[in-house]
């Protein structure tokens, strides 16, 4: 217990408001966290934030407020490769969650395996600076030839400045890739500029590759959205977000990020996150693919009819 908030963090949004975006039946929040609570489930020393407790329940009462009906639950770094909290919440989610997790090489195949059966579907490689030290790439890829023969996919998280260095390493991954918040592109740059292509490129050429297109608010440079629900807030993340879309409808997902660790400038509303998601899939097809389709096929496959 006792773990002090990193100063400055905000908590998540107190009483976020009811999206005005009616979300399609089976919609998936396809990237959130648990954290803690401390008390019961401790941050890892290695960490370089602490965020606030934020609990299962706190979660799926998120879920229904917004009107998901399951969860995606991603291993943060202030946990490490301690994924207690996460198997926790899958664990008493009724399979409306599945898991992304964090692991070393000197995870047993048992434990893989225990984690498989309560709903972990992938593991994640973190390569902001900011959140993690340096993991040799024989490692990762030796943990990635190890969960490909459960069916497990990869969730990378880098900044998209790293990209050309990480690109020999992400190309050669054995496994389904799933790129966090589109590589995170510098959107004071245009979207058919020369940085934002190589990410393109990325996907285009490797049909294993996706994207998550959430996060507006730590990508944007607008500052606190003037909400009004008729102009897109985060305006310019929109033009980056329906490229991929629509450039790759069936390799899209989208998540909340609650309780969005490491924001200091602005909180967003969940719910006006949530109305934000027409903005950047603009037809109903292109959204039950992003909210429905795609993570439903990649998560639990086997509820989909003649799988
Ligand atoms: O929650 C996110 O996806 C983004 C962040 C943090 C993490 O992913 C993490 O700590 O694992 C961030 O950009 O600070």
């Amino acid at each position: 217990g006792g773990f002090e908030k990193t100063p400055g963090w905000l908590d998540w949004y107190a009483g976020p408001s009811k999206p005005k975006f009616q979300l399609p039946a089976n919609s998936v929040d396809a990237h959130c966290h648990v954290f803690g609570p401390g008390d019961r489930f401790p941050y890892a020393p290695e960490r370089k934030y602490t965020p606030c407790d934020a609990s299962r329940e706190q979660l799926f009462a998120l879920r229904n407020h917004l009107g998901f009906a399951k969860n995606v639950i991603v291993q943060a770094t202030c946990h490490g490769a301690d994924n207690r909290a996460l198997l926790d919440a899958l664990t008493h989610s009724g399979n409306r969650a599945r898991g992304v997790v964090t692991v070393k090489r000197s995870v047993s195949d048992e434990e893989l395996q225990a984690m498989h059966h309560a709903g972990v579907r992938g593991v994640r490689f973190n390569f902001v600076k900011r959140l993690v030290d340096f993991t040799p790439k024989d490692e990762l890829m030796e943990i990635a030839a190890r969960i490909a023969p459960l069916g497990w996919h990869v969730v990378i998280y880098f900044e998209a400045v790293d990209l050309p260095e990480l690109w020999d390493f992400f190309t050669a991954l054995p496994t389904t890739v799933v790129v966090d918040h589109m590589g995170r592109p510098d959107v004071s740059k245009p979207v058919d500029g020369p940085e934002f292509a190589l990410f393109l490129k990325f996907m285009r050429e490797h049909p294993n590759v996706w994207s998550k297109v959430s996060c507006p608010e730590r990508l944007s440079l607008d500052g606190p959205p003037a909400l009004d629900g008729e102009r897109a807030p985060y305006r310019d993340v929109v033009p980056f977000a329906r490229k991929v879309v629509e450039t790759f409808p069936d390799r899209v997902l989208w998540g909340t990020d609650w309780p969005h660790p490491n924001l200091k400038g602005h909180m967003p509303d969940d719910g006006l996150l949530v109305d934000f998601i027409p903005h950047i899939a603009v037809t109903p097809e292109l959204q039950r693919k992003l909210l429905v389709g795609n993570p439903n096929r990649l998560y639990w496959p086997e509820e989909i009819e003649g799988s």
